[in-house]
């Protein structure tokens, strides 16, 4: 099997407090994963680890291994900046930097070097048009992104991302702020760029996570609960407290 995440025996502390207990978890590439668990769960904490933006929260530590390609990310020889160009990240607030679209989607290339306008621009365009936001921007690209709508928003924060030809992206309630359009036109989004990355995303959407993932993660009070196919996990799941929970019974 392919897995481009390996996370083996894995467990956070937030100062004194357990958040995750010995999590075992192998994440295929080219397939939409699914964090799906009640509030407080640990689902959010996981994902943040991914890409280590857990490193930023004093008191944080993670014993275990999580393996981005076979090579430990917590190891101290991981560059973590190349970690998080490879390994990108859309959150629940859309949150488009002050600038124009064009600047937007240009700022992480150019960070990394990319100076060439043309080349720029070829990146721009690419980007906008995987996310499905070209036809809507094209004619606009020196205009703010703060006028954007929240659902274009969240599609440039998209853009943004894969303007740094990551892997990986790792999405946040991405919908949890939008309306039924424009939540629609996210998932349609993830299905299609599930062809060319590998998507990680956490959702208290349950009919969501059914409709565009291909594996699902049940999480409960900091353990893994059960992790199997979408459509078993949602119709004839192994565990009594997933059923439960699908089920409505707690949550
Ligand atoms: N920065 C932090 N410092 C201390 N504790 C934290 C921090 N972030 C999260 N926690 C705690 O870790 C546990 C897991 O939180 P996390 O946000 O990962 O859960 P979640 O399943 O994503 O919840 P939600 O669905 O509400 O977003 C919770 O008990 C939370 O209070």
């Amino acid at each position: 099997m392919n897995a481009i995440f390996d996370i083996k025996h894995m467990d956070l502390y937030y100062g004194e407090k357990q958040a995750l207990k010995d999590i075992n978890l192998s994440i295929k590439e080219k397939e939409v994963t699914a964090f799906i668990g009640p509030s407080g769960c640990g689902k959010s904490t996981l994902l943040r680890s991914l890409n280590r933006m857990n490193d930023l929260i004093t008191g944080c530590k993670i014993t275990g291994d999580i393996e981005y390609k076979e090579r430990n990310i917590y190891d101290k020889k991981f560059d973590v900046i190349d970690l998080r160009s490879k390994v990108g990240m859309v959150f629940q607030k859309p949150n488009p930097f002050p600038m124009s679209i064009f600047d937007n989607i240009a700022y992480g290339p150019r960070c990394h070097g990319i100076k060439n306008k043309e080349q720029l621009k070829v990146i721009v365009e690419e980007s906008l048009k995987q996310a499905a936001l070209w036809e809507e921007v094209k004619d606009r690209l020196k205009d703010s992104a703060m006028a954007l709508s929240g659902g274009q928003q969240q599609r440039l924060c998209i853009a943004r991302t894969l303007a740094m030809k990551p892997d990986v992206i790792l999405m946040d309630e991405p919908t949890s702020a939008l309306d039924p359009i424009a939540t629609l036109k996210i998932e349609e989004l993830v299905i299609e760029l599930k062809k060319d990355y590998t998507i990680i995303i956490v959702t208290h959407n349950m009919q969501q996570a059914a409709r565009i993932s291909d594996k699902t993660a049940f999480f409960y009070l900091g353990e893994l609960v059960e992790y199997t196919d979408t459509t078993k996990l949602f119709t004839n799941p192994d565990k009594k407290q997933t059923e439960d929970y699908i089920t409505g019974k707690f949550g």
